[in-house]
């Protein structure tokens, strides 16, 4: 039984999308992790190696994940596991690189052990985000695995795909300075308020329902008008982004349709249906920057239909 490999391709996502912080997530287009899982007989130990060198070994959140599937599925624990992770997704920029690996390991260890259950391979993939940020979100690692905007039921564990009806492309900020630390999750999630109040809640659901409904419908400016919404994540977290304001004020007066943070930052995203306009907006906003002494770069992708892939094996 111990003999099987599995190679699957996971894909970088943003979370949040403005209003629906570690509900709502986008997979995105031409970045993805390889993970690549081995397993063969032994005693249930776990080896993960990556091509990003401090992220070898336990320090990987899919050696995580690795343990929590030898738990989940007592066969394997008469196996030894590889995992090879080739890192695709920018670590660390607020583009779910954690969570396409935590999904991609997920996904490739319940295909080796012959169980792919949605809810199963979420919750494992879950624990590489406890890993990561302390707790257990899976916003990231329901994009990863699904594709799409989803949304996160986070009573039942489960997560519900929307299509994405048209071409959204996005224009990622990527700031060299900001809140780029090993703990930067964990410490953007610590100062968020711990409690909102009745007129907040309300805001926010409506932003939220109406991203939904923008979504479903197909208007794209009402997708960007409700993206760039946020009262819960975006007041505090933008402080911790050089010239936040001034980004969001350029992207939107230039036409963009929507701006927020990415993820948990640093990175910022806008939204447009025109390639062209993101490369142009994201021009305007790099040269900004340049004049102010913040060094950043731009990264153009598209909303995604497509979650985790399998490459080859199972
Ligand atoms: N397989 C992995 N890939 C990337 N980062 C990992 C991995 N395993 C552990 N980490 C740790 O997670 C940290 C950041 O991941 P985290 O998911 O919090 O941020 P992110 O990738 O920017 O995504 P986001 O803010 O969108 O969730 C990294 O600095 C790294 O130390
Ligand atoms: N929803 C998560 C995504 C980042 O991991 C957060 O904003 O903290």
């Amino acid at each position: 039984m111990c003999d099987r490999e599995a190679v699957v391709k996971s894909p970088g996502s943003i979370a949040n999308l403005g209003p629906g912080f570690d509900v709502l997530a986008v997979a995105l287009s031409g970045l993805h992790d390889l993970v690549h899982v081995k397993a063969s007989p032994g005693t249930g130990l776990v080896r993960v190696y990556s091509d990003v060198p401090v992220l070898t070994g336990s320090s990987n959140n899919a050696h995580a994940v690795a343990v929590k599937s030898l738990e989940k599925f007592k066969w394997l624990s008469s196996c030894d596991i590889e995992i090879y992770v080739r890192k695709g997704v920018p670590v660390s920029v607020g583009l779910g690189s954690s969570g396409a690996t935590a999904a991609g390991a997920a996904f490739a260890l319940s295909l080796i052990a012959g169980s792919v259950d949605e809810e199963t391979v979420l919750s494992l993939a879950g624990e590489g985000e406890r890993f990561v940020s302390g707790v257990a979100h899976y916003d990231n690692v329901a994009a990863s695995l699904l594709g799409g905007v989803v949304i996160v039921d986070t009573k039942y564990k489960k997560a519900y795909k929307i299509e994405i009806p048209k071409e959204i492309h996005v224009g990622v900020v990527i700031p060299e300075t900001g809140a780029r630390t090993e703990k930067k999750t964990y410490v953007a999630r610590s100062i968020l308020p711990g409690k909102i109040d009745l007129e907040t809640h309300v805001q926010q659901s409506s932003s939220l329902a109406k991203l939904v409904y923008g979504l479903i419908k197909g208007d794209l400016r009402l997708v960007g008008r409700a993206i760039s919404e946020d009262e819960i994540c975006e007041p505090s977290r933008s402080k911790l982004i050089p010239l936040y304001r001034e980004m969001k004020d350029i992207a939107l007066r230039e036409g963009a349709y929507g701006f927020n943070i990415a993820g948990a930052g640093p990175s910022v995203f806008y939204i447009h249906d025109d390639l062209d306009e993101i490369t142009r907006i994201g021009g305007v906003i790099l040269d900004f920057l340049k004049s102010k002494g913040v060094k950043a770069s731009l990264l153009a992708s598209r909303f995604s239909n497509q979650g985790v892939e399998v490459v080859s094996g199972g």
